[in-house]
């Protein structure tokens, strides 16, 4: 057998492959600076070490499969392209993309399909990704699909839970500790919205009223997550700023707003930029109960929804398999 090119390869996984859980963007309050991983969904990548140093997309499966092929179209690969100029390596990656998170569903898709894709590449590479690199161009994979670079997705999804993304560069992330059987409802009506068309109602400048008023139910909401006040975070789920431009995009959203909680959430608004709706429930039950308010009141609208629950302390990504066999 011929020498290997790269000696430096020879104790790296030959192959790994890695889950993100989507998210629940901006919960109400926090546009672009507070997520929450969301459990219930999945996009999973495979990544292959190859000997030719390219970055290629070998396979796209699962619920979505209409999406770039280019790899510098592709939010999965971006940031390996990235990584690769960075460490300037001798070999490449094939990326085989699984997707479990419907496309344009206010889920954080494209960012899941990003946060994999880097998780997986963590330790085809010497040293071994960081997870704040990780996160670094998981965020590269993310913009090209929303067209700006915000933390609410991807961050929960590489740590999981909920963050708050106090600042980007540099990073400084805060987690939220949330009280315990918390549970996330969420209502995927079978709609598409583009998170970048969904940014471009939002006016350029909000009036300080608005400001005041949106400060203090962001703040109210992370306080009453760390001193478990069920009733604070019920009054501080009210989003005064982004829901008023964006409601209007998704058919029968008051009804739905309006039946989860009548069904017993403490609140809820649109998931990321829509049109997935979500409601944070005091309990697993209460979350089942929510789900199914909501999909009947999306039914009104002649609109058929898939309901997931999860918990709202979600796991992070995780790295399923890493092998030195192809
Ligand atoms: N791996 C990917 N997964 C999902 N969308 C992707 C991916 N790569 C590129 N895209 C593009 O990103 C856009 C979807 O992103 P977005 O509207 O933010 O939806 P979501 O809320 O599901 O993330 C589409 O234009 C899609 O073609
Ligand atoms: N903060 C972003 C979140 C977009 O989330 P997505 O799941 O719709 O991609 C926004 O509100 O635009």
């Amino acid at each position: 057998m011929p020498p290997n090119p790269d000696p430096s390869t020879d104790t790296l996984p030959t192959t790994a492959t890695a889950t993100s859980p989507g998210s629940i963007g901006n919960v109400a309050v926090g546009y672009d600076v507070l997520g929450g991983a969301f459990d219930a969904v999945h996009d999973r990548v495979r990544i292959e070490r190859i000997e030719t140093p390219t970055v290629e997309i070998a396979s796209i499966t699962g619920c979505v499969t209409e999406l770039p092929r280019r790899p510098k179209a592709n939010t999965a690969t971006v940031g390996l392209l990235a990584m690769h100029a960075d460490r300037d390596l001798s070999y490449g990656f094939r990326v085989h993309i699984h997707k479990g998170i419907p496309l344009s569903s206010g889920m954080g898709g494209s960012a899941a399909s990003a946060v994999a894709a880097m998780k997986a590449a963590q330790v085809l590479v010497d040293p071994p990704l960081t997870d704040d690199e990780v996160l670094h161009y998981a965020l590269q994979g993310e913009q090209i699909a929303s067209g700006a670079m915000h933390g609410d997705n991807v961050v929960p999804m590489v740590y999981g839970g909920v963050a708050l993304t106090r600042s980007l560069d540099p990073l400084d992330v805060v987690p939220i500790p949330v009280p315990e059987g918390l549970h996330t409802a969420l209502a995927h009506p079978h709609m598409q919205i583009s998170t970048r068309s969904a940014r471009a109602v939002l006016p350029e400048a909000v009036p300080v009223p608005i400001a005041v008023q949106q400060s203090a139910n962001l703040a109210a909401l992370v306080a009453g997550c760390a001193q478990n006040d069920l009733p604070l975070i019920g009054r501080s789920l009210h989003d005064v700023m982004i829901e008023p431009h964006r409601a209007r995009l998704i058919p029968g959203f008051d009804a739905v707003q309006a039946a989860a909680r009548e069904a017993g959430a403490l609140g809820g608004s649109i998931s990321g930029a829509g049109p997935s709706v979500f409601a944070w429930c005091p309990d697993a039950a209460t979350a089942e109960r929510v789900g199914t308010a909501m999909r009947r009141a999306f039914a009104i609208e002649d609109l058929d929804a898939d309901i997931w629950t999860a918990p709202v302390a979600s796991n992070g990504a995780q790295r399923i398999d890493a092998s030195t066999e192809t």
